[in-house]
């Protein structure tokens, strides 16, 4: 009987989450069998405040996300149901108009800050993955990152890492490390430890398959 498997991939902001996730959905995309879920796409609406109320939110406290959703949306994966996921726009600091549809699949990838801090995300994933890279790097990726990418300046980077960033990854997401049945140092660029997670996804499918 098919099985699918959830891979949650842990780590701090800017560890390299993202960029491992993108190399195993180019990886797999022709076969359809590897669909990425990212927290991010479940911070929670905010719609109804102004730009001024938004840019003050604690982005960095669990308390920022829809967590039950992601967790019924995941589960509704693990059972064969196809699901409707919102998306987030970084630089209106809210959910975006665009729905997308997923369809269920052999392998669920589940990315995001606290994918192991969350007691029942952590346990719906069958292999738990920490992306460890140290803080200073994270920072500098970070900047370049949000100034390039989500619309941020120098300074409110900088404010916002101060203020909340590393306090809150200190609280929350450092302690998650030990959680993980793997950790990968530096991020999306450890082939070696990419290449280890393709041969295990491969043989998952291939199982599925038989
Ligand atoms: N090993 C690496 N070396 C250099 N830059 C990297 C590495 N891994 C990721 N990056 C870059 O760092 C930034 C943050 O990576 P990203 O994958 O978005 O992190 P996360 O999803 O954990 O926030 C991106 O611009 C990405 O291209
Ligand atoms: N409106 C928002 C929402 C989130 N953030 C920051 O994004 C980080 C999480 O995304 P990663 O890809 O870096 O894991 C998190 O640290 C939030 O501070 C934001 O700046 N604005």
């Amino acid at each position: 009987m098919k099985k699918t498997i959830v891979i949650g991939i842990a780590g701090g902001s800017a560890s390299g989450k993202t960029s491992i996730s993108q190399q195993l959905k180019d990886r797999y995309e022709n076969t359809q069998s590897v669909v990425i879920i990212r927290q991010d796409d479940y911070y929670k609406d905010q719609s109804e405040k102004t730009m001024e109320e938004r840019v003050k939110t604690n982005y960095d406290h669990p308390f920022a996300f829809d967590n039950t959703l992601l967790v019924k949306q995941l589960k509704e994966l693990t059972m064969g149901k196809a699901i409707e996921k919102p998306t987030y726009d970084f630089v209106q600091h809210t959910r975006s108009h665009s729905i997308e549809h997923i369809e269920p699949s052999d392998v669920i990838v589940i990315e995001g800050l606290f994918v192991l801090e969350n007691e029942d995300l952590r346990n719906l994933c069958d292999i738990k993955i920490f992306v460890d890279t140290d803080a200073d790097i994270r920072f500098i990726r970070r900047l370049l990152r949000d100034v390039k990418q989500r619309g941020r300046t120098l300074e409110s980077v900088v404010e916002q890492y101060t203020s909340t960033v590393r306090d809150m990854h200190n609280l929350f997401i450092e302690p998650s490390k030990r959680y993980a049945d793997v950790i990968i140092p530096e991020g999306g660029h450890n082939m070696v430890a990419i290449d280890l997670l393709m041969t295990k996804i491969s043989s998952i499918i291939q199982e599925n398959v038989v």
